[in-house]
């Protein structure tokens, strides 16, 4: 099939920007914006006005890449590059964190309070405004965008800087030379992150030993987590919540509970156990709502050692498997195992690829940066649905894997299997 025409794509971004337009508008919701007091659309969208904010974007990236021609996607890898410099440079110096949204400052007074240079902090932050972060209202003065402001006040989106800027950066500039020293190795230390940042022990075991490193990565995960609406991809498990009593359910590696308490406040009958690091859960406790307090409960676990609740209903990994390579993946698996009882559910919320062409390219490139980078973290990858299934098989020939499940427009699915330990060998039913 041809590929739309400029025209083609210049009509499609203005026939679904109007209909985002339009939906805003009869909502009385503000336009999107870099104004920094102008609150950003909302996350929850109706699917129809989701649907048509996404093929705008969509239209709008293939025909600046059109507009722009082969040298133009060439050169924009350099300039692209440089985003994250800027990016660095602003977390680094923590730049605006005192700036109110309406006041200003400047390049010179900024320099100063950050021990710079003026002309090297004037031009740093020049660049970082092509990308919309901080503006210059007139000249030398320096005021919060939109996205300066929520870099600068949550504390949240700055793990997240931190995490891209000083933990994933300098190791994709090693991912090269680790697939060139050793191809197609499944160990989660023979990787652009052990030498990068000269890591002699699994990162999560590293960053234990430093708790502000394990700390800004757990705050980077909740940055993470709200803007992937895991309320939504939660409503994919098909399980029978409403005709059980009580229903135990453990987070395994579950960070600060985000899923567990998202599930608890929507399912009265939920018990859970969100388990992880000691310095990961420390605290967690504390921000639980009132009313969770005794169904939601923490405890530290290793998950390379035998799981030590047995007999609960739900086993519940999020963005665990795609950390580990099949290998490993299957080591979580088998040291489940012995905690299972009759028609326990794994249930697994992960990513699942689908082959080339079927997202946009947009998705698409957003799903394989992720999985280039699982690849660079720890040997590990985003799975496509074969690898699902195969996953289970080769872990314990007594799981029935009961298949895939993913929202329209979500960027994680849903895959659950069931343990059958009188089964001679696991059946797939979807
Ligand atoms: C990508 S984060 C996902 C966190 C959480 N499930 C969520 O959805 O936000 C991976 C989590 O696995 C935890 N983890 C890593 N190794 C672990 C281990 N051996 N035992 C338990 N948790 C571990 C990390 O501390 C981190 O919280």
């Amino acid at each position: 099939m041809a590929s739309p025409s400029i025209l083609e794509l210049s009509q499609s971004v203005a026939t679904n920007t109007s209909i985002f337009h339009d939906y805003l508008t009869a909502e009385g919701l503000p336009l999107p914006s870099h104004e920094p007091s102008i609150p950003p659309p909302p996350l929850n969208l109706p699917s129809e006005i989701a649907a048509a904010r996404d093929a705008a974007i969509q239209a709008s990236y293939d025909l600046y890449e059109l507009l722009i021609g082969p040298y133009g996607i060439l050169l924009n890898g350099m300039f692209q590059n440089s985003r994250m410099l800027a990016l660095e440079f602003i977390h680094t110096h923590k730049i605006g964190q005192s700036l109110g949204q309406n006041n200003v400052t400047t390049f010179k007074d900024i320099a100063k309070s950050s021990n710079l240079d003026e002309d090297d902090t004037r031009r740093m932050l020049r660049l970082a405004m092509t990308n919309r972060i901080f503006r210059e209202p007139e000249p030398g003065v320096v005021a919060h965008s939109a996205a300066s402001h929520v870099l600068a006040t949550n504390p949240f989106v700055a793990a997240w800087a931190g995490v891209a800027t000083k933990e994933n950066w300098p190791a994709f500039q090693r991912t090269t030379e680790a697939l060139t020293k050793w191809p197609g190795s499944q160990d989660p230390l023979k990787t652009a992150f052990s030498l990068a940042h000269n890591f002699t022990d699994l990162p999560f075991v590293e960053w234990e030993k430093d708790p502000p490193r394990a700390k800004q990565f757990s705050n980077a995960m909740k940055f993470l987590n709200a803007g992937a609406q895991p309320e939504m991809i939660l409503s994919a498990i098909d399980y029978p919540f409403s005709t059980k009593n009580k229903v135990t359910f453990i987070d395994v590696g579950g960070s600060h509970g985000v899923a567990a308490i998202a599930l608890a406040e929507k399912h009265p009958q939920l018990s859970c156990i969100v388990q992880d690091f000691p310095n990961v859960i420390q605290g967690a406790d504390a921000q639980l709502p009132e009313h969770l307090r005794g169904r939601v409960k923490y405890m530290a676990h290793d998950f390379w050692t035998e799981q030590v609740v047995k007999g609960a209903d739900i086993y519940f990994f999020r963005w665990i498997f795609h950390d580990w390579s099949d290998e490993y993946a299957i080591r979580i698996l088998r040291q489940t195992v012995p905690a299972l009882k009759e028609g326990a559910r794994i249930i697994i919320n992960d990513a699942c690829i689908p082959p080339p062409g079927v997202l946009t390219t947009k998705q698409e490139m957003d799903l394989r940066t992720v999985d280039i980078l699982m690849k660079v973290f720890t040997n590990a990858k985003e799975c496509e649905a074969g690898d699902w299934h195969a996953l289970f098989e080769k872990a314990d020939s007594r799981f029935r894997f009961l298949g895939i499940t993913t929202p329209p427009s979500a960027r994680d699915s849903i895959i659950q299997a069931e343990w059958c330990p009188a089964a001679e060998s696991g059946s797939v039913i979807s």
